[in-house]
């Protein structure tokens, strides 16, 4: 099989250590899919990224084709068939996401430029570094030859978080529950939902609120356990989380590519084909399903409760005005 091009930027940070292993030993793209390595950083840090070459080598693996360490973007989307868009600053204890926007923003203008211009037009983003949502927006903004449906941000380490409370909830293993879903905004005011996820208990599937039995705990702790884990993480870290986050960049672009089946996942994406009244021209974390290497579709037709209506609406109300924002400063 041929070797495809895959992009992995902030190649010298926290999360794509933890990250290239997985993607180099296939569970992105499977045991038989070879794979070139394009590692994009900045310059000062080349000597460190260079570090991290010697260490995917000294892996040995024999999928990885070809690593090419680079501070170009144009060099490192050259025909990209995947780009992972890790690099960026993170933030620190105190800080909203948002408040990364004016030192983040440009970089994925610069990005979607280089990509419009030499990656492949079937090229599969996705957006990691922070506020992943808007910043994706902004990529595929900058981007026009690339269709939107070919970009999305991270919601999958939502995703996680929130199987990951149920399952303890329920003292039952998290692959076990299925179909939690994460709507907007990766940020505070992201809506963590379970009202359509299943889980199995005792050999039996069962709808999540029937089996959780505690609707107070579905519409509080719950949602504001997930919606301020990264904050915890930070503040107990001192550093933003990188393994769970790599994590759900492998589960990301494996359903992406390998397909999610029968299960509904969350990505942040193109919100045009939505029937949910959510805002056009947003990337707003839907329940979606995906074929092999194929389009990402939003579930639609989800039965919404007021409730449920209240907290989709304000998180789409804060990336519109993040969206709004990040436009001014790429104007600037
Ligand atoms: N969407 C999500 O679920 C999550 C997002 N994040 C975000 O991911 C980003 C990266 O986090 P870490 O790896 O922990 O940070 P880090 O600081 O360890 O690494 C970031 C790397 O990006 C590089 N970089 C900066 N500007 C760049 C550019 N223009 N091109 C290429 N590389 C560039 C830096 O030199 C550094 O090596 C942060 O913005 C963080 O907030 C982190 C966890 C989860
Ligand atoms: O919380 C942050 O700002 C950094 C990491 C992150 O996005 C997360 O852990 O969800």
């Amino acid at each position: 099989m041929d070797p495809i091009r895959v992009v992995i930027t902030g190649a010298a940070g926290q999360i794509a250590y933890s990250l290239l292993h997985s993607v180099a030993k296939g569970d992105v793209f499977g045991k038989d899919q070879p794979v070139e390595l394009m590692l994009l950083d900045i310059e000062p840090m080349m000597t460190v990224l260079g570090g991290v070459v010697m260490e995917v080598m000294d892996c040995s693996l024999p999928l990885v084709r070809n690593v090419v360490p680079t501070a170009d973007p144009m060099v490192a989307f050259k025909d990209a068939d995947v780009a992972m868009l890790v690099g960026a600053m993170p933030r620190r204890e105190g800080m909203e996401r948002k408040d990364l926007l004016k030192a983040n923003v440009k970089i994925f203008k610069a990005q979607g430029q280089a990509m419009d211009d030499v990656a492949k037009k079937t090229i599969k983003v996705v957006v990691v570094g922070n506020p992943a949502n808007t910043n994706a927006f902004i990529c595929a903004k900058y981007a026009p030859s690339i269709p939107k449906e070919n970009f999305s941000a991270l919601t999958r380490l939502d995703q996680n978080r929130a199987q990951a409370q149920v399952a303890n909830k329920l003292g039952i293993p998290c692959n076990d529950v299925n179909n939690c879903i994460i709507w907007g905004n990766h940020s505070s005011t992201q809506f963590p939902d379970v009202s359509y996820a299943t889980v199995k208990v005792a050999g039996k599937e069962l709808e999540a609120n029937s089996a959780i039995k505690d609707d107070h705990w579905v519409r509080n702790d719950f949602i504001s356990t997930v919606q301020k884990r990264g904050a915890c993480v930070i503040a107990a870290r001192k550093l933003s989380s990188a393994m769970s986050a790599a994590n759900a960049i492998v589960d990301h672009v494996r359903d992406w590519w390998q397909g999610s089946g029968d299960r509904m996942v969350s990505m942040a994406v193109w919100s045009n084909d939505n029937k949910y009244g959510i805002a056009s021209e947003l990337m707003y974390s839907f329940p979606v399903k995906t074929a092999a290497k194929g389009k990402i579709e939003i579930v639609n037709g989800l039965k919404i409760e007021e409730w449920q209506r209240e907290r989709m609406d304000l998180t789409c109300k804060e990336l519109v005005e993040e969206r709004d924002a990040a436009l001014a400063e790429c104007e600037e």
